[in-house]
């Protein structure tokens, strides 16, 4: 039997506890050995981010120095063109063959945003999606017709992910961590302290190469 491969996309400007925690969690409950960090270079609908790809990659490489769970792939920080998921996980499978599971982790904005996402419904067709919890974000689409694609999909068994190659919508039982990337932004412009949120190598890294000052948000 293939193993579930799971892949975890984001902008990471920067990487926080509200990224590592919940896929940590993750991982625990449904049984990941191994959980592939994919930053993208040129993110599809969200204002660039103010850290350069080089630097977003050494604040990932520093977060999980100590994490044996996590590994990084830098195929989308390598493309010039917005890193669309869609054709990123087209490649995945085409890499992969048919019959390896994959799974997409995202948190739950995402997934109210997911019907806006670039041919949205092909994702499904190569991959899981796994949702985490987070708070301030209702688990309901918005438009009934989302809604109903959502029920089609849903799995509340996680043994699912680990036996069919795509297809499923997997609504993890992870604690909220309420953190955010914008929250750090804006609380390191303020010179307010930000020691919880996320670990003290990313925050000395951003001291050092004097991120986030002059925040644009
Ligand atoms: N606190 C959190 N809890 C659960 N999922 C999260 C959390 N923060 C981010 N995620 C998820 O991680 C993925 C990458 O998120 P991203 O790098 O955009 O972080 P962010 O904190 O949302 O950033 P920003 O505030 O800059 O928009 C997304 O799927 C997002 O939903
Ligand atoms: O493909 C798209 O249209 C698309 C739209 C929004 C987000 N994504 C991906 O979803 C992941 C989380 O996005 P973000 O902006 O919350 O960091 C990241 O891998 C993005 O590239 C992808």
């Amino acid at each position: 039997m293939h193993s579930l491969q799971a892949l975890f996309g984001g902008t990471f400007d920067p990487i926080h506890y509200g990224h590592l925690k919940p896929v940590e969690i993750l991982a625990n409950q449904i049984g990941l050995q191994r959980v592939t960090i994919m930053p993208n270079n040129v993110p599809p609908h969200r204002p660039q981010p103010e850290a350069s790809a080089a630097q977003r990659k050494a604040m990932l490489e520093l977060a999980i120095a100590d994490k044996p769970l996590f590994h990084l792939d830098e195929r989308e920080l390598r493309r010039n063109s917005p890193s669309y998921t869609a054709q990123t996980l087209q490649a995945w499978r085409s890499e992969q063959g048919p019959e390896r599971p994959l799974a997409f982790i995202i948190g739950q904005d995402s997934l109210l945003s997911f019907p806006g996402w670039y041919q949205y419904q092909t994702i499904l067709d190569n991959s899981h999606l796994i949702v985490c919890r987070r708070p301030g974000y209702p688990l309901a689409m918005k438009e009934e017709q989302h809604q109903q694609w959502l029920e089609q999909h849903l799995t509340y068994q996680a043994e699912d992910l680990h036996t069919l190659p795509a297809g499923k919508i997997y609504l993890a039982e992870t604690p909220w961590f309420d953190i955010s990337a914008t929250l750090i932004r804006q609380r390191l412009q303020q010179r307010l302290p930000c020691d919880e949120m996320l670990p003290a190598a990313v925050l000395h890294y951003i001291q050092q190469q004097g991120l986030y000052q002059k925040s644009s948000n």
